[in-house]
């Protein structure tokens, strides 16, 4: 019997799909394939009011973005567990926070950086937890919730947090309610897989989700590891009622590679979404 049909809010990751268009031209992509939210790494190549002004045009929710994640094109994956770079961090949370109050983004994605091969783990972790708890100090006032990942140790190796369980651990040390769990099914197959035993041991803190397939991050269609008709069924069961960030790269030209979003109202002739 077939699953039945689930109504996942997919929003675009405007980072990933739509590459064959420039960036700012990619929310007009999106809403004409029917999205009705995006979600992206790094808006601060662009000023805000840009970016408001397409939300704006297109009728876009804007979901989620990353803080600033220090010198990304030479290797790092945010700064928040590394030591010494306490000031810069600050910095970068207040210009996300900025963006955030603009975009009206209610969620920020705060990568924690990776630990170097001589560096102490333990220490990278202390850092992580003390800057979150400012952090979020500073996030609550506008009602913004910031995302911990677990990353797969493939793709980033030496990543500071690799496991939900990881995460689970630093959250709660915080112990801030609007620190969050960011659920990346393509993460957690390629860490440990049972992904709904998972998502469900960890429902509680969880705040976003986002899909690849497995083991490309191309279309989260048949061709790939992860059924994502059982995924969205088994996520509609659990009452998961957030938005999903649909993060993969496509194989080719993205509007073609549309078949597996047709039946949630995504594709050539999508029609907008709930
Ligand atoms: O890589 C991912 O899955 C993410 O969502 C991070 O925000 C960027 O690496
Ligand atoms: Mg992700």
């Amino acid at each position: 019997m077939a699953t039945p049909l689930s109504k996942p809010k997919l929003a675009a990751n405007l980072s990933m799909i739509f590459p064959e268009v420039e960036f700012l031209d990619r929310f007009a992509a999106a809403a004409a394939v029917g999205f009705r939210a995006v979600e992206y790494l790094f808006p601060y190549a662009y000023a805000k009011t840009e970016i408001r002004a397409r939300l704006d045009s297109w009728g876009l929710e804007q979901v989620l973005f990353n803080a600033p994640p220090g010198d990304f094109e030479n290797g790092e994956r945010g700064v928040a567990g590394l030591p010494g770079r306490e000031d810069e961090f600050r910095k970068s949370i207040e210009l996300a926070l900025d963006y955030a109050a603009t975009l009206r983004c209610p969620r920020i994605h705060v990568m924690a950086g990776l630990v170097p091969l001589a560096g102490d783990p333990r220490r990278h972790r202390e850092v992580y937890v003390e800057n979150l708890s400012w952090a979020a100090g500073q996030a609550r006032n506008g009602s913004v919730d910031l995302m911990i990942e677990p990353l797969n140790a493939k793709d980033f190796p030496g990543y500071l947090i690799g496991t939900p369980q990881a995460a689970r651990s630093v959250i709660e040390e915080v112990g801030a309610r609007n620190i969050k769990l960011q659920y990346d099914f393509y993460h957690a197959q390629m860490t440990h897989g049972r992904l709904l035993d998972t998502f469900a041991a960890e429902q509680d803190l969880i705040g976003h989700v986002q899909i690849a397939g497995v083991p490309g991050r191309n279309e989260p269609d048949d061709s790939q590891e992860i059924n994502y008709r059982a995924v969205f069924a088994g996520l509609e069961t659990m009452g998961y009622g957030g938005w999903i960030g649909c993060e993969y790269r496509p194989r080719g030209e993205t509007v073609a590679g549309f078949a597996w979003a047709a039946p949630y109202g995504i594709g050539p002739k999508g029609k907008r979404q709930g």
